[in-house]
């Protein structure tokens, strides 16, 4: 399998590509990923802030996540240790970040597009084995491509796509060491749970994989059990 790993902004450089894998370990897909956990239908990836609260208005019964600190009109933030405690039973989320959605977006016209992070990893790695994918598309979403975090999960998923038996343990001591999970333990940024760095190197917390396509003009996100 060709992988390839790149930056939002390098995308425009290059042409659609057929498969992409959008990572964003910290923390927009580990929230996606305790979103389904917690019995979600479907993630609707904003374009914008203004988008999730137009939709949200439209659709009351959406919950609006957004990353950064809480805000009015939105129900809960991009905290895996507060998702985890929402009974979201069948409804429908509406979710807006800075790094991982506008990644998810960039790449909505790819025919097979998946967003990852460790605790997706080894079903979204069976999902591109059991397509026999060969040319794939990382998209390391934080920090113009160069967030350790993505990047190591990135490096790992395609490792283990053709090496089933890749060990996780340096890529996870790598993005416990980046730069988002100093800043997420040491209260840099905002909305965050005390246990979020923990759920987002949790390995294979679940056993899906995550799948976007444009359903009516939205770029809707479900889960996808993987054999
Ligand atoms: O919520 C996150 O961790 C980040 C945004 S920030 O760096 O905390 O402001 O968003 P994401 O798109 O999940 O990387
Ligand atoms: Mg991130």
């Amino acid at each position: 399998m060709d992988s390839r790993f790149l930056g939002i902004h390098e995308l425009v450089e290059v042409d659609v590509p057929s498969v992409a894998v959008v990572v964003d370990v910290m923390r927009a897909f580990t929230v996606a990923a305790w979103a389904f956990g917690q019995g979600a239908e479907k993630i609707v990836l904003a374009e914008s802030l203004g988008e999730a609260l137009a939709l949200k208005a439209r659709h009351p019964d959406w919950v609006a996540v957004k990353d950064g600190p809480p805000a009015p009109g939105f129900d809960t933030v991009n905290s895996p240790g507060l998702v985890r405690s929402i009974d979201l039973g069948g409804r429908t989320v509406v979710q807006k970040t800075t790094a991982g959605t506008v990644g998810a977006l960039a790449v909505k016209e790819a025919s097979l597009v998946l967003c990852a992070s460790f605790v997706v990893a080894e079903a979204t790695a069976r999902l591109l084995r059991t397509r026999g994918c060969d040319g794939v598309t990382f998209v390391v979403t934080g920090e113009d491509g160069q967030a350790d975090e993505d990047l190591a999960c990135a490096q790992y998923i395609a490792r283990r796509t053709t090496e089933v038996g890749t060990d996780a343990a340096e890529f996870l001591r790598r993005a416990g060491a980046s730069r988002a999970a100093g800043e997420l333990a040491e209260g840099v940024r905002q909305g965050v749970h005390p246990d979020d760095v923990a759920l987002c190197l949790e390995l294979d917390r679940f056993p899906f994989a995550m799948v976007a396509a444009v359903e009516d003009s939205l770029l809707v996100l479900r889960s996808c059990a993987v054999a």
